[in-house]
């Protein structure tokens, strides 16, 4: 019951949102509509209950005229019926393609919003797959809960309106068993109570595992996928490796988890079809037996007897609701715990980024300022500590120190998406700070919105995209920003890190930080480039993280990271005389 309970508040959090959001009266119109056509829908099929009765107590006595007046009336009802199921159909879609686009984009935004999507992946959340999320499960959100919610609310008002008529007909043949009546009120109520109840019973006994199965399935298919997708996007690097064999194997492995899961839905599934196949088939024939002594002892007419069948059924259908929508209840409940634990990633990424361990604080003079700074790994380990660090505006500092000592989570820290840590980083609001990494992302498209990500495609003139493309060493391509393509598989590493700087160029930072932005590039194309920065950008402060000691001549002052106890400390190194080669005064 507090499961039930549980899920019902689940799918509310939800759902509710949309019906007092902006769309709201369109939300509410169309679901009063589709709520409106199906009371009417449910009143047509009682009007079709007292035809049977007519209609076969006419076909009894021969009746022709009976019999032809009939036969229209149930014309005029059958076009009234397809008219509601028709418009019931489009506006439930219609509604459906609202409320999803609306769902939608709440997601998207809440999972692009900073840098939660980033968090989410880093804390290993209870999200895996957001594309999944907001693709399928939105979707399937929305079409099962409108199917079942208009389900359940056929199956009340089927109850209702035909217990009544049950109720009436059980007075009309009463229970006639071994020759004599047997006075037990509305039992052809109770008959098909204890029925469907005992029926719903099985039906959740047989098919309660399929819950959690289909949760899996869609797990383990969306693994799947994503394994997939990743073979296709590192398609250069597996051939080179000759690593065929093992994503193969390693794919064929991710697949046998699909199958043999769906193999235990398939052995569910068997035994739950086999008895509801059979329990519909005995609901067929089950009010027969009932009335049929009253029948046969000339209590009730034929047409009475069909009334009876007919109503019965609706009676057993709408009781048997939670049967015949086991597996759509199943699928539903799967989805709402998979969308629940999506929301909750989304509100925790926001509660630690709204509460970070890593505090940014505006700087009340120019410059950054990391103040008893300790990163640390999502899990707690130490990483770097730096107190009193402050680099200048318009300063050009390099970072050295060994791989993995967190030169990049520094970056990170800085940029504000690491927040595992204490302290604070001290930097001008309202500051513009762009972070060149080794291997930049161009967005898959037209080359200009390519290079200019994240501005808008038209932020930029084409001559000053020509201009700067020129200018990193790569006038050819000033010729293609029409041209679409996946820039990243296409260009070579070091082709994208020259992009990467025109970029920068571009988009004029005050903060750029480069890791190891051009360690793809041969040291005279890297001096060129630095050079070129320092020209372009006379007002921007350079931090480079880089492993080349050439790159110490194009910065004015030198950090290491050096090894303090389980983790290291920032601080300055006593700079070597250099060859005034560099960005200070080149
Ligand atoms: N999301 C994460 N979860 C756990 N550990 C992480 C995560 N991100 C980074 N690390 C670990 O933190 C350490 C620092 O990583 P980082 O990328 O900052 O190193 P780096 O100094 O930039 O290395 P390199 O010079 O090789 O680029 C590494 O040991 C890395 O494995």
């Amino acid at each position: 019951m507090s499961n039930i309970k549980g899920t019902l508040a689940t799918a509310w959090r939800i759902a509710a949102p949309y019906f007092s959001a902006e769309d709201k009266w369109m939300g509410r119109g169309l679901l009063a509509a589709v709520v409106v056509i199906e009371l009417a829908v449910v009143g047509l099929s009682v009007l079709f209950n007292r035809w049977n009765n007519v209609f076969y107590n006419a076909l009894q006595e021969r009746n022709y005229d009976v019999f032809t007046y009939q036969i229209i009336y149930f014309c005029v009802l059958a076009a009234i019926w397809i008219a509601l199921k028709v418009y019931q159909l489009y506006l439930n879609q219609w509604l459906q393609i609202r409320w999803r686009k609306w769902m939608t984009e709440r997601y998207l935004g809440g999972w692009l919003h900073d840098a939660n999507h980033y968090q989410m992946q880093l804390t290993g959340d209870a999200a895996d797959n957001p594309d999944q999320r907001i693709a399928e499960d939105t979707q399937l959100f929305v079409e099962r809960t409108l199917a079942l919610g208009i389900g359940l609310l056929n199956a009340v008002v089927t109850l209702a309106s035909f217990v009544v008529i049950l109720w009436g007909l059980s007075n009309e043949a009463p229970l006639h068993l071994f020759g004599q009546d047997v006075p037990i009120p509305g039992y052809l109520v109770w008959g098909a109570l204890i029925y469907a109840a005992l029926g719903t019973a099985l039906t959740h006994w047989i098919g309660s595992p399929l819950v959690d199965l289909n949760f899996r399935q869609q797990r383990y298919e969306a693994d799947f996928r994503f394994n997939l997708v990743r073979a296709r996007e590192n398609a250069e690097q597996i051939a080179l490796l000759r690593g065929e064999p093992a994503e193969r194997d390693k794919l064929s492995s991710r697949f046998s988890y699909v199958a043999e899961n769906f193999m235990r839905i398939m052995s569910r599934t068997k035994r739950l079809t086999a008895f509801t196949a059979s329990y519909s088939q005995a609901s067929i024939i089950f009010p027969y037996i009932l009335v049929a002594p009253a029948f046969f002892a000339q209590k009730v007419q034929l047409g009475g007897m069909m009334q009876t069948a007919s109503a019965f059924g609706s009676v057993q259908d709408s009781l048997s609701f939670f049967i015949t929508a086991y597996r759509t209840l199943a699928e539903w409940q799967s989805v709402l715990q998979r969308l629940d634990g999506f929301e909750r990633a989304i509100e925790g990424a926001a509660t630690r980024r709204d509460n970070p361990g890593v505090m940014r604080v505006p700087a009340a003079a120019g410059g950054i300022e990391l103040k008893d700074l300790n990163l640390t790994l999502p899990a707690g380990a130490p990483l770097i500590s730096a107190d009193g660090f402050k680099i200048g505006d318009n300063e050009r500092t390099l970072i050295v120190g060994p791989s993995g000592a967190g030169k990049s989570t520094l970056f990170r820290a800085i940029a504000g998406i690491w927040p595992f840590g204490s302290g604070s980083i001290a930097i001008p609001a309202d500051a513009t700070l762009m972070m060149l990494p080794q291997r930049p992302y161009f967005p898959v498209g037209e080359l200009r919105a390519a290079i200019v990500y994240p501005a808008e495609s038209g932020a930029f003139s084409d001559a000053q995209v020509a201009e700067v493309l020129r200018e990193v060493g790569l006038p050819a391509l000033a010729e293609r920003l029409d041209q679409h393509g996946h820039w990243n598989r296409t260009l070579s590493l070091g082709e994208q890190q020259r992009l990467g700087i025109a970029r920068a160029l571009l988009h004029a930072p005050q903060y750029l930080f480069l890791d190891e932005a051009t360690a793809s590039l041969d040291e005279p194309s890297e001096a060129a480039l630095y050079k070129l920065l320092d020209r372009k950008l006379p007002g921007t402060t350079i931090v480079s993280i880089g492993h080349r000691s050439t790159l110490e001549a194009f910065h004015q002052r030198d950090a290491v990271l050096s090894r303090t106890g389980d983790g290291f400390t920032l601080h300055d190194r006593a700079k070597a005389a250099a060859p005034e080669v560099g960005l200070a005064g080149s």
